[in-house]
């Protein structure tokens, strides 16, 4: 499918995505406690995966096949250990390329057909894990998941740590609904407790919510998100809301989220170690600062469902802004809005990039190819643009 975009401008009432971080914990949390989850719209391809992910373990299924989806891959393999499965994993050609090194040397007790899918796991948990924390948070998520299922265990973790946000968006809902789980130093310590059971919707996605925002913001408009959980106090994708206010534009959060644009953004320089997911949206709205912009703490991005560093770069290229990576940092120099070209790409099989593209178009025009690669995260990304003002036509 392909998105052709004509300049537009955005503006209106719209709930966000629904969160596939916590939509993924909340599934997988049904095989620990009671959820009822509502869905108050299409669930995402990531959703569906994790879903059918946990149906075939309580049926004892022994295949499973997870699209594009890394975080129910990784949270998924300690998770089928502690419940002692012996399981094929299979996924497209964007999950077979990512890595799954540090979870394959920290799991002594179990085997591994392989170094990436397809491949079968078997074996067991050990009571504690040590594992390297640069690769991915998801894996740690998944071991605290784990040792609810064996009774309890330590996760010492070797850093650099990556993501860490997620680690503590996982301890946070865990704590919430009653268990006992501390994360000291480099350390994580499991001491299930009865968990209480969640009944509900999945809380909205900051950073998927980030692209309406964006949007808005670069047509000179105004948008309220609502559906959105209330910010927790740890630094994590909620803080896209601040962060786009340190950039020069009206946001804050208050029941909703609102934004309106402002005529001049400021540049910035941020680290996204710990929120890697927000590079993207941060980049889009450097492309039109004032200035240069640094997005530090990015080399992880390459082992994404692209390698973000060159498909970010690319994307503000192909909308006439320069950028350039240099030693872990992504440095782009921002243009005049007017001066933001009517762009083009093929997506990557990215959503985040598809989504990037998406709303740079919104400025002067621009074409995405592969434009349906959305559905990974927000089936409804492209119709939503359009109610909101979009002039947009899905061919
Ligand atoms: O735990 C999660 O929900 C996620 C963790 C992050 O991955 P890494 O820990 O691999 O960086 C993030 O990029 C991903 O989109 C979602
Ligand atoms: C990296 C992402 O997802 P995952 O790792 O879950 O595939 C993402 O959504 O940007």
């Amino acid at each position: 499918m392909k998105a052709k975009i004509n300049s537009s401008y955005i503006e209106g009432k719209i709930r966000a995505p629904p969160s596939k971080s916590l939509g993924i914990r909340l599934i997988f949390l049904s095989l620990l406690t009671k959820v009822n989850l509502y869905a108050s719209q299409e669930l995402s391809d990531d959703l569906l995966v994790a879903k059918n992910a946990v149906n075939t373990l309580k049926n004892g299924g022994n295949y499973v096949y997870l699209g594009g989806s890394a975080t129910t891959l990784r949270m998924l393999i300690p998770i089928a250990l502690a419940l002692g499965k012996k399981i094929k994993i299979d996924g497209d050609e964007t999950l077979r390329r990512r890595p799954l090194n540090a979870i394959i040397k920290a799991l002594k007790s179990a085997k591994f057909s392989s170094n990436s899918l397809p491949l079968i796991i078997e074996g067991k948990l050990e009571e504690e894990t040590v594992i390297e924390g640069w690769e991915s948070s998801q894996y740690i998520s998944g071991l605290i998941y784990a040792y609810h299922i064996i009774g309890g265990g330590k996760i010492r973790i070797i850093p650099p740590i990556s993501s860490k946000s997620y680690i503590e968006m996982t301890i946070d809902l865990f704590n919430r609904i009653g268990s006992d789980v501390k994360f000291e130093g480099n350390e994580i310590l499991v001491n299930p407790r009865p968990l209480r059971g969640y009944e509900g919707e999945i809380p909205g996605d900051y950073a998927l919510a980030s692209f309406y925002a964006l949007a808005s913001l670069l047509t000179g408009g105004k948008i309220e998100i609502f559906g959105l959980y209330d910010p927790p106090d740890y630094f994590g994708d909620h803080n896209i809301v601040e962060i786009f206010s340190n950039m020069g534009a009206k946001s804050y959060y208050s029941s909703s989220w609102i934004v309106e644009s402002t005529d001049e953004y400021s540049p910035i320089k941020i680290n996204v170690n710990d929120v890697p997911d927000l590079a993207i949206s941060i980049a889009t709205l450097s492309s039109v600062a004032n200035g240069c912009s640094e997005i530090q703490g990015i080399e992880r991005l390459r082992i994404k469902e692209s390698d973000r560093i060159s498909t970010i770069i690319s994307t503000l290229g192909a909308f006439g802004v320069s950028a350039k990576y240099t030693n872990d940092n992504i440095t782009i120099k921002g243009i005049k809005k007017e001066k933001i070209l009517k762009g083009s790409i093929i997506c990557p099989s990215d959503h985040r990039i598809a989504m990037m593209a998406g709303v740079l178009s919104l400025i002067h025009g621009g074409e995405v190819d592969n434009a349906e690669c959305v559905k990974k995260s927000n089936p409804l990304f492209w119709q939503d643009l359009i109610k909101l003002g979009g002039k947009i036509s899905l061919e």
